[in-house]
Parts: C-alpha cells; sequence; structure tokens
C-alpha cells in the first residue's frame, strides 16, 4: 500500500500523516504551497495544488499510489456561499482531476465528503438517504460525490463526516472545540447556537476510518462520525465542565441571530451502523477525547 494524500496541511491530513509515519506505511503527502506539517518529513512531501490539472497529473504518475485519500477543499462554508465559483473551482474540478489522475493509475481514490449534503430535517443519516444540500459548499460535495456515483469507475469510496475537531499545527481553519478552549477560559463571549444538532468527530479517529477503509479497498460511501449527536450549545457546555471554565460568557442564541451567508441543517448526525460492522470502527465519545487535547 502506498497512499496520497491531499490537503496534508489540514487537520484531517496532518492526522492520516501521523498515523501512516507511525505505522511505516508509505505515503506522498500533498498540499497547497510549503509543507506546514513538522511531523512529515520534507521528503515525503510535496507541493501540489489540485486545480491544476497537469501539475495533479504528473505527481501521481510519479509518484504511482496503490491509494489516494482526498481531503483537499475550500472549507470555509460561508465563503463559498459569497464565492461559488472558487468553491467549485475547487470542490468539484479539484476532486476531478484527483479523481481522474488516480484512474490513471489504477488507485483507489477517497473523498471526504459531509453532513451537509444532507437538509437536517430528519438526522441520524444513514448512507442510504437521499441527499438534499442546502449551500453552495453542500452542493459543491454532492456535485463531487457524483463524479463517483454516477461514473462507470468502482474502485472508490466516499467518507462522509461532521464537525472534525483536535489540534495539529499552523491550521488554516479552527474548530469549535479550539475555539471554546481559548475563549472560555478568558471569560471571551461565546455566542453559540442551541439549535444546531451535530455528532462532532475526534480527527484521529476519522484519520483510523480513512485508512483502514485503504486498508480493506473497501469501496462506497461511509458514515464516519463521533458517536454522539448533541446541540452545538451542549456541546460548548461540555467542554467548560470538563476543564472547570465557568459559562457566564457562553450565550445561547438561535443560528438565525448568526445571520450567516450559507443556510446550515438544523440536524445531522449519522447512523454508524455500516461502519462498525464492516469497519469495525468504534469512535471515542466527546468525555473520552477531552483529556487527549
Ligand atoms: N472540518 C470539518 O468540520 C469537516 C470537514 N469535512 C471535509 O473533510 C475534509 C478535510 O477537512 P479538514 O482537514 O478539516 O479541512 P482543512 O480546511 O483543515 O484542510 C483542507 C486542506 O486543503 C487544502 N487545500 C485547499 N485548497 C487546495 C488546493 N487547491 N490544492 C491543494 N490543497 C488545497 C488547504 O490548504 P491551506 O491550509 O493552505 O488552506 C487545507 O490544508 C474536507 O474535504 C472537508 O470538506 C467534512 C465535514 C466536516
Ligand atoms: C461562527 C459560529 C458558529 N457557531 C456554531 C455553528 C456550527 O454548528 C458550529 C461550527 O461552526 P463552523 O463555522 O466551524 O462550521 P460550519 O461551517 O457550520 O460547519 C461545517 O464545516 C464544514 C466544513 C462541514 O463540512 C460541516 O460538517 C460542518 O462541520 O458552531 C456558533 O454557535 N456560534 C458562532 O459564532
Amino acid at each position: 500500500m502506498k497512499i496520497l494524500i491531499t490537503g496534508a496541511n489540514g487537520l484531517l491530513g496532518q492526522k492520516i500523516t501521523g498515523q501512516l509515519v507511525k505505522r511505516n506505511i508509505p505515503f506522498l503527502a500533498t498540499s497547497n504551497g510549503a509543507n506546514r506539517n513538522p511531523d512529515c518529513p520534507d521528503a515525503d512531501y510535496k507541493t501540489m495544488n489540485i486545480c491544476n490539472a497537469a501539475e495533479v497529473a504528473a505527481v501521481v504518475a510519479t509518484y504511482q499510489p496503490t491509494h489516494i485519500i482526498h481531503t483537499a477543499a475550500m472549507t470555509n462554508v460561508d465563503a463559498c456561499e459569497l464565492n461559488p465559483e472558487a468553491c467549485r473551482e475547487v470542490n468539484v474540478e479539484g476532486t476531478r482531476h484527483v479523481a481522474d489522475a488516480a484512474r490513471s493509475v489504477g488507485a483507489h481514490f477517497q473523498l471526504l465528503s459531509t453532513d451537509f449534503v444532507f437538509d437536517g430535517e430528519k438526522g441520524n443519516y444513514s448512507e442510504e438517504d437521499e441527499v438534499g444540500p442546502l449551500s453552495v459548499y453542500a452542493q459543491s460535495k454532492v456535485d463531487a460525490e457524483e463524479l463517483l456515483l454516477k461514473g462507470t469507475d468502482h474502485n472508490f469510496s466516499i467518507v462522509r463526516t461532521i464537525i472534525v475537531y483536535g489540534t495539529a499545527h499552523n491550521l488554516s481553519r479552527s474548530n469549535l472545540f479550539l475555539w471554546a478552549r481559548e475563549a472560555l477560559p478568558k471569560g471571551e463571549q461565546m455566542n453559540v447556537v442551541d439549535d444546531q444538532f451535530r455528532a462532532p468527530t475526534w480527527a484521529d479517529d476519522l484519520a483510523w476510518g480513512c485508512i483502514r477503509i485503504c486498508e480493506l479497498n473497501a469501496t462506497g460511501i461511509y458514515h464516519l462520525s463521533g458517536p454522539e449527536t448533541y446541540s452545538i450549545f451542549e456541546i460548548v457546555q461540555k467542554v467548560a465542565a470538563h476543564y472547570g471554565y465557568g459559562t457566564r460568557s457562553l450565550n445561547r442564541i438561535a443560528s438565525a441571530t448568526l445571520n450567516q451567508p450559507a443556510k446550515r441543517p438544523p440536524k445531522t448526525g449519522f447512523d454508524l451502523t455500516k461502519a462498525k460492522n464492516k469497519l469495525n470502527y468504534h469512535p471515542k465519545t466527546i468525555e473520552e477525547t477531552l483529556h487527549l487535547f
């Protein structure tokens, strides 16, 4: 097994890289610009912009991976809403370039996708549920998924996940838990929504699941999230209680008052039965991860 990772400077990309280093599995980490992960040897890193089809084709042809884990994406959901063309360029066309390159060398292609493909009315979504995207970002992930689902090559997997959290080096995107750990002890006001329900995902568990799929050559859609669905407000309360932070600065709000450009699904969360049975995926609860920060 030789794994090529895209978006290796991101949170998930760094966690996958870290596990591959520890397990001595050969890999090539790629991302936009220079290597920002000190745990990834420069010899195992290559700059690769997924929007540049020729660059992607050349890097993949040279490395000849057996598997590609495609985590690179435009992940700021509101920026996607405001810049739909840029979002499409990275999340759909970028995916097309990497998937085409994977096909040309016979590699398994794994796409990272999201709970936002659903409209959030039902919750506890399984892999068979119908998609209903509410935002430009969500639509871009549905379109990226369809490049694979409607194609003739079946050597692919789609991993959908939800609010990925954890720590890594020099991230361009923060996450709910880092925000809470920074703001709460300083008593900085946090306006937190109580009408969005999510199953946050410990990044290390997700990385394990992505690699496991490669090891098993498992194909099709997999839902990999944390095991518990709570409101965002309840999640932040849990963080505060665990570390003994006061909650006077915690302000319970409705999503509508945030005035965010992109609409979010109210209630997601995943049915993990398939991942548990086929991958032996048993993710940590929020409580089990907080002492690991
Ligand atoms: N984070 C979350 O809560 C969730 C994430 N996902 C999906 O999981 C995947 C991984 O997410 P996560 O690791 O958290 O995201 P990050 O934003 O942390 O990482 C994405 C990485 O992709 C890189 N990237 C962006 N554009 C390009 C490009 N044109 N060429 C090469 N690299 C590029 C970014 O580079 P740079 O750092 O330089 O900007 C960044 O390092 C994504 O596909 C995302 O859509 C799904 C659900 C929830
Ligand atoms: C900015 C903000 C967010 N929130 C809530 C809303 C949201 O449910 C949660 C996380 O907000 P974010 O802006 O980080 O994430 P958001 O863009 O809502 O989340 C998504 O990221 C993309 C990439 C995905 O694919 C999704 O699965 C999901 O995790 O925090 C507040 O309560 N108060 C705030 O001021």
